[in-house]
């Protein structure tokens, strides 16, 4: 097997080789290149390579009339391959190139080309094939798909039979709630249940880019659209074909892009900024904003006719501040996450913190929650992290309290903690406790946990 780091290349050609200007410069930035002249070699090297994803550079210029297009177009390797071919400019006009084009590369360029442009094109069809490669190889399973969505309050129960139901359809998708509630998470939970999971997810935060890019971002553009405009390049709708695009603050969207939007959703097709083509595309549309996409309409700074297209089917995240028990769930999680990139080995929460988090409003949901763990876990001075730790005032973290209310909280608090961790078994959680099992039952009796406790010790066995 070949172990490399370097970036690797295919070369399927008659007459480059590495003296060819562009490619010795490639090597001398780390690329690998294998000039081969047959599929049947490509298919060799991939067998060798142990690399996700390779990029291809198929040369169909044809100066002695030698190179048979269609068996290229029926032989070259796809999987785990990120082709672009190279032409002279007039083979456009020849069909079985076209084809060739069409259905086995990501891009192409036409000879002469800048050696810089050939290295950006090549780098981008080595990126698409891994994204791709990677989506294959992972068919998730249904546990997978929820992996990184932590809690099980009943709210993010209903969540999730919301997202398995949603899942299959084609339907697009809106997602609302409040900034950091795991928006993007349900999106790709979303991807991974349906039939799309091995191409692409395409996550895109409307936000986040300028506006007048925002067209050749999600719709791509041919050379020549713009100045600067070197070669084609593929926008973001493309490079989801078969898979989910996921658009993030979609109330930020232009309206010029909102128009191209409504007509992908409409009639399934886009067009490249500079291009008159009319391009099919088979892509999902997942979208999400935490902003009021309704007062937008209202507003008149979002198209009505788009709002409808978009939520066919509508999901709620849940703010994390009616989840209960998800909040400690989630700042067990983060603490093993940041553990250790303080100073100190943390042991856990002191029960003023586990109090404080129960009852402060999480403005900012988990995102803020993860970083105020993170932060706890870098500046704590002690073994046990507090609310100070946390940022969290204790006037923001509920009313004032007898000392009998405060230690039944707590109690609550930490016998809860210790029944999830040791997965709801009595005797375990008594050792940690460190109580007899008959204290821990009177306790959980006395503070009403003991049904459900014991429903959920049978829900786990
Ligand atoms: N249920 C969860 N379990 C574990 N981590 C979560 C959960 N929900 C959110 N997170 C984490 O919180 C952070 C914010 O999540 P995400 O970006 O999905 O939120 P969002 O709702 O899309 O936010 P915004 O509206 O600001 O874009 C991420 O780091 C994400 O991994």
């Amino acid at each position: 097997m070949i172990a490399t780091r370097a970036r690797e290349l295919i070369v399927v050609t008659k007459r480059y080789d590495a003296s060819c200007a562009a490619f010795a410069a490639m090597a001398s930035h780390g690329w690998r290149i294998h000039f081969v002249e047959t599929p049947a070699a490509v298919a060799r090297i991939l067998s060798q390579s142990n690399r996700k994803a390779l990029a291809g550079l198929v040369d169909l210029t044809d100066s002695q009339g030698t190179v048979d297009y269609a068996r290229y177009v029926q032989d070259l390797p796809r999987e785990r391959m990120g082709w672009v071919a190279a032409i002279d400019p007039g083979q456009l006009e020849i069909k079985d190139v076209r084809h060739l084009i069409r259905d086995v590369c990501f891009d192409f360029i036409t000879v002469p080309c800048p050696e810089t442009t050939i290295e950006s094109v090549l780098g981008h069809a080595l990126g698409v094939a891994s994204l791709h490669s990677e989506s294959t190889r992972h068919v998730v399973q249904e546990e997978e798909a929820f992996g990184g969505m932590i809690g099980d309050s009943p709210e993010m129960r209903a969540l999730y039979k919301l997202i398995r139901r949603a899942a299959p359809s084609l339907a697009p998708v809106y997602i609302a709630g409040e900034t950091g509630t795991g928006k993007e998470l349900a999106a790709a939970a979303i991807h991974h249940l349906s039939h799309r999971s091995a191409f692409p997810f395409v996550a895109i935060n409307c936000g986040a880019i300028p506006q007048h890019l925002m067209q050749s971002e999600l719709f791509g553009y041919e050379r020549g659209a713009f100045t600067g405009a070197q070669q084609r390049k593929l926008g973001r709708f493309e490079l989801a074909n078969k898979g989910t695009l996921f658009l993030d603050e979609i109330g930020d969207l232009p309206l010029d892009s909102q128009a191209s939007l409504l007509r992908f959703l409409q009639e399934g097709i886009i067009e490249r900024l500079g291009g008159t083509d009319a391009i099919r595309v088979d892509v999902r549309v997942v979208s999400a904003t935490h902003h009021d996409l309704e007062a937008a309409v209202a507003a008149g700074r979002f198209r009505a006719d788009l709002y409808h297209r978009l939520c066919v089917i509508r999901l709620k995240q849940p703010p994390l501040r009616s989840r209960g028990d998800d909040i400690e769930q989630l700042a067990e999680h983060a603490l093993k996450l940041y553990n250790g990139t303080g100073q100190t080995q943390m042991k856990g929460f002191s029960n003023c913190a586990l109090k404080a988090m129960q009852t402060y409003p999480w403005p900012g949901n988990v995102r803020e929650l993860l970083n105020r763990v993170h932060q706890a876990v870098v500046m704590a001075e002690g073994r046990y992290i507090t609310s100070k730790d946390l940022g969290i005032d204790a006037s923001e973290a509920g009313p004032v309290q007898t000392l009998a209310a405060a230690r039944d909280a707590a109690e609550v608090l930490a016998i809860n903690a210790a029944l999830r961790r040791n997965l709801y078994r009595v005797g375990h959680c008594a050792k940690e406790l460190g109580i007899s099992r008959i204290t821990l039952y009177r306790l959980m009796k006395q503070h009403g946990l003991r049904t459900e406790a014991m429903e959920r010790t049978a829900e786990v066995g």
